[in-house]
């Protein structure tokens, strides 16, 4: 479990996050919603140690991540952060390869080749693996990056905006390889905007506004109308379908 308590964070006069409190369950997949600037990615940053805690405290598996060494906190949490510069003289497999550094220190054993190659294969990037960053598009970009925190292979994934840049058959991929990797007993938070990926694959979805938790619980408890009508300032429709809610939002 990662539990959040009392978080706040200021950048200069600016309250960017005010004393959010909240767990997000292993073993399930959570999904992060909220309007652009609620504070999603500064959340999720702050529980992956991207960003330096200023107030309250996270832990993870029971871990205050402020105490904890991040060398040890590297094998327990991966994080794709939002923006991932590129550097254009390195291949797609030496970036995905980076992902095992915590756990080999740069002396690479068979079977961290085999998951090298494996996170390659799950992306769809086994064919572009001796290509340059600089020579993929954006979407293959994006899930190079995703190759790379896939094989970190530790027990959270926390993925901000993963969907980014990717067409509808990658994405569908990806969220079928999260859901698989959840049932093998992974914990994986997601930052999503499209409301419906959450609705679909989502066991758990928080949801922030104006840098403030505004929800918290099941798809059924949190993708309603009003709640959501009501966190986006807009109107839209909640049906169920497979039993599973379903947002019109589109007009
Ligand atoms: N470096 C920065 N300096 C000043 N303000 C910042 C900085 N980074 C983020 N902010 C502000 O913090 C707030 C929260 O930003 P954050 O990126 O966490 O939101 P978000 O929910 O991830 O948004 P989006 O959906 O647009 O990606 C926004 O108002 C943003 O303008």
């Amino acid at each position: 479990m990662i539990r959040i308590d009392s978080l706040s964070h200021r950048i200069g006069p600016a309250a960017i996050l005010s004393d959010i409190s909240t767990t997000l369950p292993a073993g399930a997949i959570t999904a992060l919603i909220g309007p652009n600037g609620a504070g999603k990615s500064t959340l999720i940053n702050l529980v992956g140690r991207l960003l330096p805690l200023q107030q309250g405290s996270v832990q993870i598996n029971g871990m205050d991540i402020r105490a904890t060494p991040s060398a040890t906190l590297a094998q327990h949490v991966a994080i794709l952060g939002q923006s991932n510069t590129v550097a254009s003289r390195l291949t797609v497999r030496d970036l995905v390869a980076f992902g095992r550094w915590p756990h080999t220190q740069g002396r690479e054993t068979e079977a961290d080749r085999r998951i090298v190659a494996d996170a390659l294969a799950t992306v769809d990037l086994a064919d572009l693996a001796s290509r340059f960053l600089d020579q993929l598009s954006g979407g293959q970009q994006q899930r190079a990056f995703l190759a790379m925190t896939l094989a970190q292979d530790t027990g959270w994934l926390l993925l901000d905006e993963p969907l980014n840049n990717l067409d509808m058959p990658h994405a569908r991929a990806l969220m079928r390889r999260l859901d698989a990797l959840r049932d093998s007993g992974k914990s994986i938070v997601i930052v999503v905007h499209d409301v419906n990926y959450a609705a679909q694959w989502a066991d758990h979805v928080v949801a922030l506004k104006d840098g403030r938790l505004f929800a918290a619980g099941t798809p059924a408890e949190v993708l309603r109308a009003d709640v959501l009508g009501a966190l986006y300032d807009m109107p839209l429709e909640v049906i169920l379908q497979d039993g599973r809610p379903f947002v019109l939002h589109h007009r």
